[in-house]
């Protein structure tokens, strides 16, 4: 068989070795360097003997004495063998790299379960699964919960698996060198927040560093009172909706109610309104873009039980996940069209007056005040910043203040001493006023449903825990430490619930927040907005809201609690298992007229 430099390449190099009778016997013939390409690419043994047998036959005469032939042949072995030195090299090198650092991340894993050592643990489930399971999101959960708290009162620790330990501290002693440390220190931690990432994007909830820092300084002044003021009568109007839609499922002589979607609606309505000034009528007729915010934020609570669906690549490929993209391009959508609008008019009008037309109409929205700001160097908000913004309010703002009031009325509803004192403090405040809504200046005249709505967001805080992850070594008070690299859960769920910091703390009992016994308290041991430099920049906001909703539904409904008793269910946010049912009776009252009913659409 004839080898040249052009010749069929198609068989196995074996084969033509061996079989090759025809290999060039004629000694002015070139030797095909292809044919000794061929022969040495077969290392080892094979080459070698493939080498003999060419020597052999074919060396002596023609243009490559056998010497140099010999030399040539094993000139081209010693390259590859050079060849293969090196690979084999580079491949022991990567070998050893892996394996340093396999035996580097072993030896940390092993110095850090010693210094965690001085924390106290719960049983372990089993080795590999630590304490997984043990804290469901469910009722059974929430014991757990309450009984480690119990047990440990300050600080332990918990294995999410094999070599994932959490830092669980439930009290306020303990929750300072966190919660102060500047935003560097103890950042949020990525594992629980990345979820949000599509959707939120760099907004004030997930950035870090110098971004947030910036951020926040720009973003404060969208929650000062003088913006805040208007949205009391947007408030007032969509509690009036609520109100009328719930008349309309009046049957008998109460009306059940799953209060959590009900309010949820609501709240969205009212957000919508503040932050875009966008009447969607959501609470009469489907929305598709306020059913997009709730079905994203059902799936994050999904995505959240389902350990294998964590990693980004994968669940963007389930149906799950592919659902979740749709709903953040539809939500996507409608913020930037509403920022390109407003845009187009600002250019038109200029900012001054811009702003004069705005301040004239009385509402300043938070799309508004985001186009308007600028930071220290005059650089304003780009397109995609105010995006992520508007749309981490309409997430934050809207599950949490509707998880503050429905418990709240679940807790009234538990009480209905404490539901007739609230009552009856509204009655007074509003007395001979027509219409019956609830002003700036009322806000501040309803201490007594003010404690009920703190005591509920203690018994019941709508976001049970913060997680930051320690960049350095965190100080405890008692001297331990935190090591650098670990993550901390601190537990607004536990605190709230810890018999260390509050007597009787599964009594629901608004006279806590009485201000001379109030006063006695740790700031830290009421913290439903978390504390320090990552608290809610919504708290006001959220409190404002609440005190209208509540008001204007006790006025004008007796809540009584359903049949059987809610189970809590510790998600993002605490909702309940299978809704939170309460039962409404509608009270006789002059600021729901019936004209209203007759208006009212059908839900
Ligand atoms: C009862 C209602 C609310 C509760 C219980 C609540 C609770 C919280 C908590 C605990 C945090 C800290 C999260 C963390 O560190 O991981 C937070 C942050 C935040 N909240 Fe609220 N929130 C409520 C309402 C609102 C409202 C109405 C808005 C906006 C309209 C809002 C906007 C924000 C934002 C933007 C952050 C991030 C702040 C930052 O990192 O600088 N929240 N909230």
């Amino acid at each position: 068989m004839q080898i040249t430099g052009d010749g069929d390449l198609g068989f196995p190099e074996l084969q033509r070795t061996e079989t090759d009778n025809s290999a060039p016997t004629d000694s002015r013939q070139p030797l095909p360097t292809l044919y000794f390409t061929f022969a040495s690419k077969n290392m080892g043994e094979g080459c070698l003997l493939q080498c003999g047998s060419l020597k052999d036959r074919e060396s002596p005469r023609g243009m490559l004495p056998g010497s140099e032939w010999l030399s040539h042949q094993l000139g081209l072995l010693g390259l590859e063998l050079r060849v293969s030195s090196a690979l084999l090299l580079i491949f022991l090198t990567f070998s050893i790299w892996i394996l340093g650092k396999g035996l580097t991340f072993v030896h940390q894993c092993y110095i850090n379960c010693q210094q965690l050592r001085c924390f106290p643990e719960p049983p372990l489930q089993n080795w590999f699964k630590g304490h997984v399971g043990l804290i469901k999101p469910s009722e059974e959960g929430v014991k757990n919960i309450i009984k480690f708290v119990t047990t440990f009162r300050e600080v332990f620790l918990m294995w999410g698996g094999p070599i994932h330990p959490i830092v669980f501290i439930c009290h306020p002693d303990y929750i300072r060198p966190v919660t102060s440390a500047s935003a560097y220190i103890a950042p949020k931690d990525k594992l629980f927040y990345g979820f949000f990432k599509h959707w939120l994007g760099d907004g004030l909830l997930l950035s870090k560093g110098d971004k947030w820092s910036q951020r926040r300084r720009l973003l404060t002044p969208a929650f000062h009172f003088d913006i805040l003021k208007p949205y009391i009568k947007i408030f007032n109007k969509s509690t009036d909706i609520m109100h009328m839609n719930w008349r309309q499922l009046y049957v008998g002589d109460s009306i059940r109610l799953n209060v959590f979607d009900h309010i949820s609606l609501m709240t969205l309505d009212s957000l919508q309104k503040c932050v875009f000034s966008h009447d969607s009528h959501c609470q009469e007729k489907p929305s598709p873009y306020i059913s997009a915010i709730l079905e994203l934020s059902s799936l994050v609570s999904k995505r959240n039980q389902e350990p294998v669906l964590y990693w980004d690549h994968l669940y963007y490929l389930t149906s799950q996940g592919r659902q979740f993209l749709r709903a953040c391009h539809l939500v996507h959508g409608f913020t930037d069209d509403v920022i390109q609008t407003r845009r187009r008019i600002l250019a038109e009008q200029g900012s001054e007056a811009f702003l004069r037309n705005k301040i004239k109409g009385k509402t300043v929205d938070f799309i508004d005040v985001l186009l308007l700001a600028k930071d220290e160097e005059g650089k304003a908000l780009s397109d995609k910043d105010i995006r992520a913004e508007a749309d981490t309010f309409m997430f934050e703002g809207h599950d949490t203040t509707a998880s503050g009031l429905s418990w709240a009325l679940y807790n009234l509803a538990q009480h209905q001493e404490y539901q007739d004192r609230c009552r009856q403090e509204i009655q007074e405040l509003l007395r001979g006023r027509q219409p019956e809504e609830i002003e700036w200046d009322d806000l501040s005249q309803m201490p007594f449903l003010t404690m009920c709505i703190k005591e509920s967001l203690r018994l019941h805080p709508p976001v049970v825990a913060i997680a930051r992850r320690c960049t350095k070594d965190i100080q405890l008070p008692d001297g331990r430490v935190i090591p650098k690299g670990n993550i901390c859960l601190v537990s607004i769920f536990g605190t709230h619930h810890n018999p260390s910091v509050w007597s009787n703390p599964e009594v629901y009992d608004p006279y806590r927040f009485e201000f001379d016994n109030f006063q006695k308290m740790s700031p830290l041991a009421f913290m439903p907005f978390s504390a320090g430099p990552r608290n809610c920049i919504g708290q006001n906001f959220a409190m404002y809201e609440m005190k209208v909703v509540l008001a204007l539904t006790l006025l004008r409904f007796r809540i009584l609690p359903d049949e059987h008793p809610a189970r809590r269910k510790p998600e993002v946010i605490l909702r309940a298992e299978d809704g939170l049912w309460l039962r409404a009776e509608p009270l006789q009252h002059p600021s729901m007229p019936e004209t209203h009913l007759s208006e009212a659409p059908q839900n």
